[in-house]
């Protein structure tokens, strides 16, 4: 068999660019300091919880740097291959396909690993080089070693909520990234942000943060995860199509956060009161 292996593949920059400024109202000096650490060539963790505008704060300093953005949901059976790239076969022929980590570091994107813990162990062997001042990535299987330019940036996403003592990330590894704090945005952030996304008035996004709030108290008696922005989102829209506000808030608001229905029913009495 023929093995090509092409090392200028093109990145198909248009899937990648952020072309219109995407909506991010920011909490505090987040923009600041991933500004800096991108000047700095430092690679960024994003810690929150799910739902807290980590994602959506990444398309919006990709555009704002005008950077193509590379984003991989990590899962666990993604690998480091998956990372790097492998050898298909087309056709009579092996040809060599990059993985999203090469994309980003031929062509200077951002390259952002969601839920990084997620992945496999042997991933961590390909981040480290590029997260120390060496910023190289080493393709064992094509025998060449790629240096990042200096518009490569790595930023990975970890929730600490979800973490426990089989999964979780080595010291070695936190240590080679400035760690950004992500939270639910104040009650007076998350009102606008909830009636822009979603499209439902003021009073009602007031509404729908205030059941939040009172949502997340509940964390203190047993619920693993306070309801996200983007689940208040998801009831703003049902609202504005037409569904009933207390039913919206139910099944987007108190189902998908837990299946005990002690806890359920306690939360749908706030609801009720609240949306009387
Ligand atoms: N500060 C913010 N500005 C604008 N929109 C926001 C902000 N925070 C949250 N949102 C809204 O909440 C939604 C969910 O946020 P996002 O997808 O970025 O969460 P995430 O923290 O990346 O979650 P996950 O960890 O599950 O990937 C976004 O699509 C956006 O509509």
């Amino acid at each position: 068999m023929l093995k090509k292996c092409s090392l200028s593949e093109e990145l198909p920059v248009e899937e990648y660019l952020i072309e219109k400024e995407p909506y991010y109202v920011p909490v505090g000096n987040e923009i600041e300091i991933f500004m800096s650490a991108y000047r700095n060539k430092l690679p960024v963790n994003l810690k929150g919880p799910t739902g807290s505008g980590k994602t959506r704060f990444m398309e919006f300093m990709a555009y704002k740097l005008k950077r193509p953005l590379v984003t991989v949901a990590c899962h666990e059976d993604l690998t480091a291959t998956d990372l790097v790239g492998r050898f298909l076969i087309k056709g009579d022929s092996v040809e060599w396909s990059d993985g999203p980590l090469t994309k980003a570091v031929r062509h200077g994107a951002i390259c952002y690993l969601d839920e990084v813990v997620e992945a496999r162990k042997d991933t961590i062997v390909v981040i480290h080089p590029l997260t120390d001042d060496r910023r190289i990535m080493p393709i064992d299987k094509l025998g060449v070693i790629l240096k990042a330019p200096s518009e490569f940036m790595l930023s990975i996403s970890y929730n600490p909520g979800y973490q426990s003592v089989v999964k979780d990330l080595k010291q070695s590894t936190r240590q080679r990234f400035v760690a950004i704090d992500f939270d639910y945005p104040p009650a007076e952030l998350e009102m606008k942000i909830v009636a822009h996304e979603s499209g439902v008035n003021e009073e009602m996004a007031r509404y729908l943060v205030d059941i939040g709030h009172r949502i997340r108290n509940f964390k203190q008696h047993g619920l693993e995860e306070g309801v996200s922005t983007r689940l208040l989102i998801y009831a703003g829209k049902l609202i504005k199509d037409g569904i009933d506000p207390k039913e919206a808030c139910r099944i987007a608001m108190v189902r998908p956060i837990t299946d005990n229905t002690d806890l359920q029913k306690s939360i749908d009495e706030i609801i009720s009161t609240i949306m009387e």
